[in-house]
């Protein structure tokens, strides 16, 4: 099967692999949509995230979706022909965070693209059948692949409680800022307000419907914030950016008594934050990572119309064209690139 491996930083090689088999709990997926993530381009671009080194080749790719063409032989929910998206990181199932329902927290997840883990950008997965998730007609396989960020915002505005009325702040209109956004007004907000720092960006996320955008580098955030809550502040800020003004920004724009939820990841680990302030107007703030239990809340909401996901595609790409649906992801401008396969 063809496979686009990642042999060096910027270098991918296609080769052609042994087709997996299933294991009794598992289903062999034809893949057919693969989205390029940001933490791929990382890899590709540098090699490394933080304390995950690519060493050895690896094969990139975690938001994905195909076709069922064979399953193992204790599967019984599932059968040949069934479209699925595959959720990419499964637990050990057995330590103290699986076993309190935190799967996502599991210190041995075995993350599609995340080395020493290969991911999707080949032609056949072999996965547990219990992290496909069946598409219904309604749903395409692209739109089956990115659950996967579309979950990143379901857990981001659940770890912070976005509910009906709020307004949510979002620092950052990338594919996640994006997809909170899709999660948020799923989940009754009916005001939220974007930042970015790329004029393209703030115009797209208005498109797809943000009441407010604002662009940082010309607008003081405070003030915006300020002038549309009326002096009180966002219910909810959700920070998507990574970019440390922004996430410094975050309890200055935040109500009393509101939440923070940090998705963006620093490039420094400490970011300096007035512990003072915190405490004084009793600021919640969490962590979101990654995501657990949403897929069939992604599903759902796709089948019944509730988000858009597809709308942020801006091309897709064969799989012997990987270096430069890469490249052209690196693009400031860019948001979601897709690799589709025929197999
Ligand atoms: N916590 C998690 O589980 C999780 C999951 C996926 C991604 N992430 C992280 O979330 C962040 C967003 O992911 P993405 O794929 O959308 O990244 P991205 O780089 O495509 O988007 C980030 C956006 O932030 C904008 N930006 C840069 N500086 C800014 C500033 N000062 N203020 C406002 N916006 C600014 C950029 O122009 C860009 O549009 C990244 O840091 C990524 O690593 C975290
Ligand atoms: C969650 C996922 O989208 C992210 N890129 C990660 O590897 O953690």
């Amino acid at each position: 099967m063809r496979t686009a491996v990642l042999v060096e930083p910027t270098e991918f090689e296609l080769e052609d692999r042994p087709r997996p088999s299933p294991g009794p709990d598992e289903v062999l997926v034809a893949v057919r949509d693969v989205g390029i993530c940001g933490s791929d381009v990382h890899y590709y671009e540098h090699g490394r995230i933080g304390d995950y080194v690519v060493e050895d080749p690896l094969v990139l790719g975690h938001e994905s979706a195909g076709k069922v063409v064979e399953v193992g032989e204790n599967v019984t929910d599932h059968e040949p022909g069934d479209r699925v998206a595959l959720e990419p990181g499964v637990p050990c199932r057995r330590c103290a965070h699986c076993k309190r329902g935190d799967y996502h927290l599991c210190e041995s997840v075995r993350f599609m693209a995340t080395p020493p883990h290969d991911g999707a950008f080949t032609e056949y997965v072999s996965w547990p059948a219990d992290f496909a998730y069946t598409l219904p007609e309604s749903v395409s396989t692209a739109e089956g692949a990115l659950c996967e960020p579309l979950s990143v915002g379901i857990h981001a505005c659940r770890r912070g409680s976005v509910g009906t009325g709020d307004t949510v702040l979002i620092t950052g209109a990338g594919p996640i800022g994006l997809m909170v956004l899709e999660a948020a007004r799923a989940a009754g907000a009916t005001d939220i307000i974007l930042t970015d720092v790329v004029k393209e960006k703030l115009e797209f996320a208005e498109k797809r419907g943000a009441d407010l955008t604002v662009d940082v580098t010309e607008t003081d955030l405070d003030t915006a914030v300020a002038e549309y809550t009326d002096g009180v502040g966002a219910d909810v800020v959700v920070e998507a950016s990574g970019a440390e003004p922004s996430i410094k920004s975050t309890i200055d724009v935040v109500r009393r008594g509101g939440t923070v939820v940090l998705v963006g990841l620093a490039s420094e680990a400490e970011v300096p934050f007035d512990v003072l302030e915190l405490i004084d107007n009793e600021v919640d703030v969490h962590g979101s990572f990654r995501y657990k239990n949403t897929y069939d809340a992604a599903v759902d909401l796709l089948a019944d119309g509730e988000v858009d996901v597809e709308g942020i595609i801006d091309f897709e790409s064969e799989l012997e064209d990987i270096d430069d649906a890469f490249r052209r992801s690196m693009e400031p401008t860019v948001v979601k690139g897709m690799i589709s396969l025929d197999s």
